[in-house]
């Protein structure tokens, strides 16, 4: 049995996100759960012809919609109106990433945690919390999912270049999921031929490429359809890894470095960070690897020196607010 639990289903991101795993051979049950609608979304996917069976649970419903999960998917929580920043959402989602996390605790602690919820570089640290005060906490198994700065460098670059596949092109994307944290690796795209302009306004695009479609939709929240590809494609390879037991798989993503000490040490002890974005490497467990970072031009250097503070301030801001009587 492998049940996945979509949280936050019925929203922007949930729907479409659900719609794409219901395609899934290795997914046996496909669990909607959210404070509106999720039975109607559940009863209209259920009847798609593939194997996963398929089942709602509304607000009251929660420890049924995680019991025994193998993986949670977490887009529940508020999106982005125009002037607002990813910190902004903090006031409401960090309440909602904390009661779900304590679900999990309690119905789940064996699952693998993807977190889609805003702001990223915040509450991956509060699900790690929760789970830490639960004594259910394993590093390798949950994760901020950062795939939509991926997808987003892969398609802007075979914008400016069309020798770069953007499909097939994988960038490795570092730091963290908001503005100057994020950190796209574009010199080790193959066959790249940027100029310094070009690179500069790329990187630009990249880091912002959220508040391009905040700006767009004007008013009715943000990135949601290219979100869903995205969730979908990291739940793929985690499920691809756990499951199906492939080796190999490689993505960038948001994880607690303690997922694998022995290859974080050198780069925590000179940066004080305990969460960060990079390759990953997964195997049956999770984390497989965190692999080492890879050469930084000296621009990339720049743009990582300036990530670093903002990161900080975002994990620790994450991370005190699960107080030692914090309500969970
Ligand atoms: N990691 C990333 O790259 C991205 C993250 N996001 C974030 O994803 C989140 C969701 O965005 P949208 O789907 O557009 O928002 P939405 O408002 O369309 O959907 C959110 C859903 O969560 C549900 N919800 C609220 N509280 C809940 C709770 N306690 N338990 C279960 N469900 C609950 C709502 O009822 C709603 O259906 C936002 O925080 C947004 O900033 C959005 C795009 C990219
Ligand atoms: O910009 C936002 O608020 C949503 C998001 O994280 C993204 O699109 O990268």
């Amino acid at each position: 049995m492998v049940k996945v639990t979509i949280c936050g289903a019925a929203g922007g991101i949930g729907q479409p996100l659900a719609l794409l795993l219901k395609q899934s051979e290795l997914i046996t049950h496909l669990a909607l759960y959210d404070v509106v609608n999720a039975l109607g979304v559940a009863a209209d996917l259920s009847h798609i012809n593939t194997r996963s069976n398929v089942t709602g649970h509304g607000k009251e419903d929660m420890d049924e919609a995680l019991k025994n999960a193998h993986t949670v998917v977490i887009p529940a929580g508020v999106p982005r109106k125009p002037g607002m920043t990813r910190d902004d959402l903090f006031k409401i989602n960090a309440g909602i990433v904390r009661d779900l996390a304590a679900g999990i605790a309690k119905n789940c602690p064996e699952a693998h945690v993807l977190i889609i919820s805003n702001p990223v570089n915040s509450t991956v640290p509060i699900v790690c919390e929760v789970l830490k005060k639960h004594g259910v906490f394993n590093p390798k198994k949950v994760f901020g999912i950062s795939t939509l700065d991926v997808v987003r460098s892969s398609r802007f670059a075979f914008e400016i270049n069309n020798a770069i596949d953007p499909q097939s092109t994988r960038v490795t994307v570092i730091g963290g999921h908001s503005g100057v944290t994020i950190v796209p690796v574009l010199s080790q795209i193959p066959g790249q031929t940027f100029t310094k302009e070009q690179l500069e306004a790329l990187t630009h695009r990249i880091q912002y490429g959220g508040d391009e479609v905040v700006k767009a939709k004007d008013g009715a929240g943000s990135a949601t359809l290219s979100m869903a590809h995205a969730g979908a494609r990291f739940t793929n390879v985690i499920l691809q890894a756990t499951v199906a037991g492939k080796a190999g798989l490689i993505e960038s993503t948001f994880v607690n470095l303690e997922a694998d000490p022995e290859s974080t040490a050198g780069f925590r002890a000179k940066t004080h960070l305990d969460y960060f974005a990079q390759d990953v490497e997964f195997g049956r467990e999770g984390v497989s690897k965190i692999l080492p970072l890879p050469t930084l031009s000296d621009y990339e250097q720049l743009l990582l020196g300036a990530a670093i503070p903002e990161l900080k301030v975002n994990i620790i801001k994450g991370a005190a607010f699960i107080t030692d009587d914090a309500k969970i």
